[in-house]
């Protein structure tokens, strides 16, 4: 379908607003009045910028403050209507939108707010042009999309159609079943907005937290779903208030929002081939999949090859890695990078000399069932390459940069050859490649108690955080579990997680509040069989744990009832513990380097979270431990 996005949701002028909606890939947008009214520019010069980018202006707006006045005030509404009437002709515009009127209303008469769209539209057709109603959510007396269609029903002009926007819509939850029964060609014109759940005032909800589709809350796979099946045949656009996207780089804004329009059409197509049921809408629907724009191939990550960690004077990685039992598997043949190993859990140290940066998270290798096809798919959705150089015999991996500046890797099962990359490195003398293999437990006595990576935690950029939520949604196929806020010693950590079905893959991203010049800590968490019987090796290694102050474990005792002997061993290995409605979980965290640290943890009976609770104790223990190594 045709894409288009209102100029409210991008910074800059107005022609760096067209350029990078032209640029991204868009058919059209809507010429926001405000950004019209600041410009330099002619309306005939932004006709023929916009000719030349080759968009289209599809919708003038907003038209505010029109219907429900009393006659007096309405004289005046047609004059002010019939100047913006001869603007868009000059700006060879043929639709505007009249969102309901939320400040002069003061007539709640359907009979007469009917007459008075009619009136509008009478004079529109004087010049062309054609009106879109659509219900504000915060509207005086027209709030609700069904109201606005029974008034442009009542007025019964060609002319007259209403806008659906499914911020307004979806925002107050009402319900979407009537949605096909408005005829398509009286559905001039559509917005689609994402939001994340809250319960704020629309008014407040809508200007500042709007993101685009994908990025919020809101279920637009069922409403494009009734869309399709009314018939509307329209542009899909997008009209987003948000504050973060006012002010981050244009270009980077105008790709994350096409990409949400890809996303949306590919994902309502694949709900309508899923579909069993045979509703009418879901007939009428999956009758029009051919209009909607699709993606190649379909991505579910398996689980996590390796996590990368880059930086300099990686030793005190190495030691952390060393204590918490992981061998050294090398060094590669050709780049300054080495290999570590606990059971399948992988840490690639990168040695890369880049200026002073100390170790931080830089790749994650993603296992998927055919890496040529998510790389197609990436690249469908936009996401940047990372160049790469490999070197002949070398495997190679198609990488993509996620908007948090990890480096995704997609990497083919291990069974389709998947590990090759590990002959790349060079093991020390008394270990033989051939010789390494899975352990036997008939044979083998010391098992790894370190089985794989269970969760790596990725800091977000609060700027970019909608578009990483997408990002990871899209391109990585992963669902999105509700946010949760962590009270942190310098601010509010908001935290989201995204992860396949099976659990094999885990990201909580965290958004941290605006810190300065602190790095955001980020974190590897691996998943261990015996993490009690691992804590002790560990300590008895010298591993540097994150002290956890005795408080703590008197608050669990008070929360848990845990007995005194479980209270005590957990204190003296600097445990966390955690409980949900299937099972335990324990976990210790080790120190920062840089801004990483790992973390083991054990999950029991199916615990499925990952220590919400605690993680205040460890927010605040390494902020003292930061303030004392400085
Ligand atoms: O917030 C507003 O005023 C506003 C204006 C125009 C719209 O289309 C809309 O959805 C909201
Ligand atoms: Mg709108």
């Amino acid at each position: 379908m045709r894409t288009s996005i209102a100029t409210v949701c991008l910074s800059g002028s107005l022609r760096q607003k067209m350029r990078a909606a032209a640029a991204a890939g868009f058919d059209g947008i809507e010429v926001f009045e405000q950004d019209l009214v600041v410009a330099p520019e002619t309306p005939e010069h932004i006709r023929d910028y916009a000719a030349e980018l080759g968009l289209t202006l599809d919708l003038y707006q907003p038209f505010r403050d029109a219907e429900g006045t009393e006659e007096q005030l309405f004289q005046d509404t047609l004059r002010r209507v019939e100047e913006k009437f001869r603007l868009m002709n000059r700006l060879g515009m043929d639709l505007m939108l009249i969102p309901s009127n939320a400040g002069t209303a003061t007539v709640d008469d359907d009979a007469v707010v009917a007459s008075q769209l009619a009136r509008m539209a009478d004079l529109a057709a004087d010049y062309g042009i054609r009106l879109a109603y659509e219900a504000l959510a915060w509207g005086r007396f027209v709030n609700d999309f069904e109201h606005s269609w029974r008034l442009v029903e009542a007025a019964d002009r060609e002319n007259l159609g209403v806008c659906l926007d499914t911020f307004h819509i979806l925002s107050r939850q009402w319900s979407t079943e009537t949605v096909p029964d408005i005829p398509g060609d009286k559905v001039f014109f559509v917005q689609l907005a994402d939001a994340p759940l809250m319960s704020l005032d629309v008014l407040s909800w809508s200007r500042h937290f709007r993101v685009f589709p994908g990025e919020g809350g809101f279920d637009l796979v069922d409403f494009m779903i009734k869309l399709l099946a009314g018939g509307y045949s329209g542009p899909l656009s997008l009209e987003i208030f948000n504050d973060s996207f006012r002010q981050t780089r244009v270009h980077r804004t105008a790709v994350d929002a096409l990409r949400s329009l890809i996303w949306l059409q590919d994902r309502t197509a694949r709900t309508l081939e899923a579909s069993t049921g045979t509703t009418t809408n879901v007939s009428r629907a999956t009758a029009r999949i051919g209009e909607l724009t699709r993606l190649p191939g379909a991505v579910v990550p398996q689980g996590i090859t390796w996590a990368e960690v880059r930086g300099q004077e990686t030793e005190q990685v190495e030691m952390l890695l060393s204590h918490l039992g992981f061998n050294h598997r090398g060094r590669h043949t050709s780049k300054p990078v080495q290999l570590w190993e606990h059971g399948d859990a992988r840490v690639v140290i990168n040695e890369e000399p880049r200026a002073q940066d100390a170790p931080s998270m830089a790749s994650l290798g993603f296992e998927v069932q055919h890496d040529a096809a998510a790389a197609a798919h990436a690249s469908a959705l936009m996401v940047p390459e990372v160049p790469r150089v490999t070197r002949e015999g070398e495997q190679p991996f198609p990488a993509y940069l996620a908007p948090d500046g990890t480096e995704i890797f997609f990497c083919p099962p291990q069974s389709a050859g998947g590990d090759r990359w590990l002959t790349e490195f060079s093991w020390p003398d008394h270990l033989d490649v051939a010789a390494r293999r899975r352990p036997d437990p008939e044979t083998d006595h010391d098992l790894p108690l370190i089985t794989g990576i269970d969760h790596v935690n990725l800091a977000q950029p609060k700027h970019h955080y909608p578009e990483s939520v997408l990002f990871y949604r899209a391109a990585l196929g992963l669902t999105v579990q509700p946010s949760q806020d962590v009270p942190g010693p310098t601010g509010l950590v908001s935290s989201q997680v995204v992860r396949n079905e099976s659990g094999s893959v885990r990201l909580p991203l965290n958004v941290a509040p605006d810190l300065g010049s602190e790095p955001e800590v980020e974190h590897i968490a691996f998943a261990c069989t015996d993490v009690v019987r691992l804590a002790r090796r560990a300590q008895a290694s010298g591993l540097r744990f994150l002290p956890i102050p005795h408080n703590y474990y008197e608050d669990l005792r008070a929360r848990f009832d845990l007995p005194d002997a479980k209270i005590e061993e957990l204190s003296s290995l600097n445990l966390l513990y955690d409980r949900d409605d299937r099972g335990e979980f324990l976990h210790f965290y080790t120190q920062t380097v840089g801004s990483l640290f790992f973390e083991v943890v054990q999950r029991l009976d199916g615990y499925g979270g990952y220590g919400a609770p605690n993680a205040p104790v460890r927010m605040a223990s390494q902020y003292t431990h930061s303030l004392l190594s400085r």
